[in-house]
């Protein structure tokens, strides 16, 4: 193993990594409620300087994926949508089987510019994580409960706020609700049998309110569906940790731009549309199993340097005065100055754990493990 490599799987690295995220993340939360003031007076303004915040926070994730961790996210697309990719809003529609696939999908935003003003349609659970949950409020990011009779209203409160967006954004949708188990779609198989529709081998049946609702609120907003389809080189299951342990992954993701004006209007039609959406990405999952790539030519979107020199910027500013606390701890001698520096960290340690843990598909929610009454919502 060689010295980076070795380094790279060290507990203080990681506690300092951790550090500098959380640290920088708290600053910038208090930074983002330092605009308040500024949203009823310039609402578009505040907007722009929280797009910028943000992107500080989630480009920190980016330079863990590619510059620590040196994972490869190639991406296959046709010329012709490439050359739409970053100047036009748009909603993206991406499978949810991988711990690291908000990572990948930051990835793909940074290298289109579109990082800071990125959104999703969240789980409520996840506004309430420290630093990213509270910068997504600022980001104005559409939380739901998943339970339809609850969320309507907001949601379409939510995507309505978004007509006036001032900078290029991509709205998230993982169509299926909940990352992939077995359990999970076994389930949800059940429910395509019922419904008479074609079994999904790689996917769980998507649930088709949310993205019918954002086609319909976000028409003459957005111009483009990107029908997204991720998978990972000889079946890795990448995991946040394995990124902090330096683990490099191959990521290969398919893109395919298709026109809003293409998707039906009417509901029901919405909803088969997306269906026999799933039913063609379950293909192209397949012929990625069988042959180790996905149709259409690689394009080169090259990583950009901004995620690391933003990254870089923090540590600078953030270790050395680390590094003197330490210090003067230690000549300090005091017991209960170094007892109590113990138990915050093994407490910060704990907190970091508890959101690594939010990534994690084993500690996932039961959302999808059982079957919810058909027409009985
Ligand atoms: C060029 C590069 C291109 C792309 C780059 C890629 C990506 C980058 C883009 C942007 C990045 C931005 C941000 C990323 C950062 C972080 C994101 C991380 C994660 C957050 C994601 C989440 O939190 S996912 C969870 C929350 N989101 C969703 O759930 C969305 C999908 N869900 C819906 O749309 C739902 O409809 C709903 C949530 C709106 C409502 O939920 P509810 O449960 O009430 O659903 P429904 O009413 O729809 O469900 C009932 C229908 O479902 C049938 N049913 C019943 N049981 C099941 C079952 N077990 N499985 C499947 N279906 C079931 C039931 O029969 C009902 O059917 P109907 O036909 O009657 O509707
Ligand atoms: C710079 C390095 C920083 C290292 C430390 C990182 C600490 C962790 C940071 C952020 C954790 C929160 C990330 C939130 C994004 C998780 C997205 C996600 O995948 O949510 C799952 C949701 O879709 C479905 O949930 P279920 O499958 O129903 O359950």
């Amino acid at each position: 193993m060689g010295f980076l490599k070795m380094l790279k799987t060290q507990f203080l690295c990681h506690l300092i990594i951790c550090y500098v995220f959380l640290v920088s993340g708290f600053i910038i939360n208090l930074l983002q409620i330092c605009t308040l003031p500024l949203w009823p007076i310039n609402k578009q303004l505040a907007r722009k300087i929280n797009c910028r915040l943000a992107y500080s926070i989630s480009s920190q994730l980016v330079a863990l994926l590619e510059w620590w961790s040196g994972t490869e996210c190639t991406l296959y697309t046709d010329p012709e949508s490439f050359s739409y990719f970053g100047k036009e809003n748009a909603i993206v529609v991406l499978n949810h089987n991988f711990e690291i696939d908000f990572m990948c999908g930051w990835t793909f935003c940074d290298r289109f510019g579109v990082l800071g003003s990125s959104k999703v349609l969240a789980k409520k659970e996840l506004s309430y994580v420290p630093v990213i949950g509270w910068m997504w409020y600022f980001l104005e990011i559409v939380f739901c409960k998943r339970k339809w009779e609850e969320d309507r209203k907001t949601v379409v409160e939510s995507l309505q706020n978004l007509r006036d967006y001032p900078e290029k954004f991509w709205f998230l949708l993982h169509c299926e609700g909940t990352r992939f188990t077995e359990e999970k779609h076994k389930i949800s198989m059940e429910v395509a049998e019922k419904k008479g529709l074609p079994k999904l081998k790689y996917h769980l049946l998507p649930r088709t309110k949310g993205f019918c609702v954002t086609v319909q609120n976000l028409r003459g907003t957005v111009t483009a569906v990107y029908d997204s389809t991720l998978n990972f080189r000889n079946n890795e299951m990448p995991s946040l940790l394995g990124v902090l342990n330096g683990k490099k992954y191959h990521a290969a993701l398919y893109v395919r731009r298709i026109p809003l004006e293409s998707i039906p209007e009417d509901e029901s039609e919405c909803a088969a549309w997306l269906h026999k959406l799933y039913q063609e990405k379950d293909q192209f999952q397949e012929r990625y199993r069988q042959n180790g790539h996905f149709p259409g030519p690689i394009m080169n979107a090259p990583c950009r340097l901004w995620a690391l020199l933003n990254w870089l910027f923090w540590v600078c500013l953030l270790v050395y005065p680390l590094c003197i606390l330490a210090l003067r701890l230690l000549v300090s001698g005091s017991t209960f100055t170094v007892l109590s520096t113990f138990f915050f960290c093994i407490t910060a340690s704990a907190g970091i754990r508890w959101m690594i843990g939010q990534t994690e598909i084993d500690r996932g929610s039961n959302y999808g493990n059982k079957e919810v009454q058909m027409n009985n919502k």
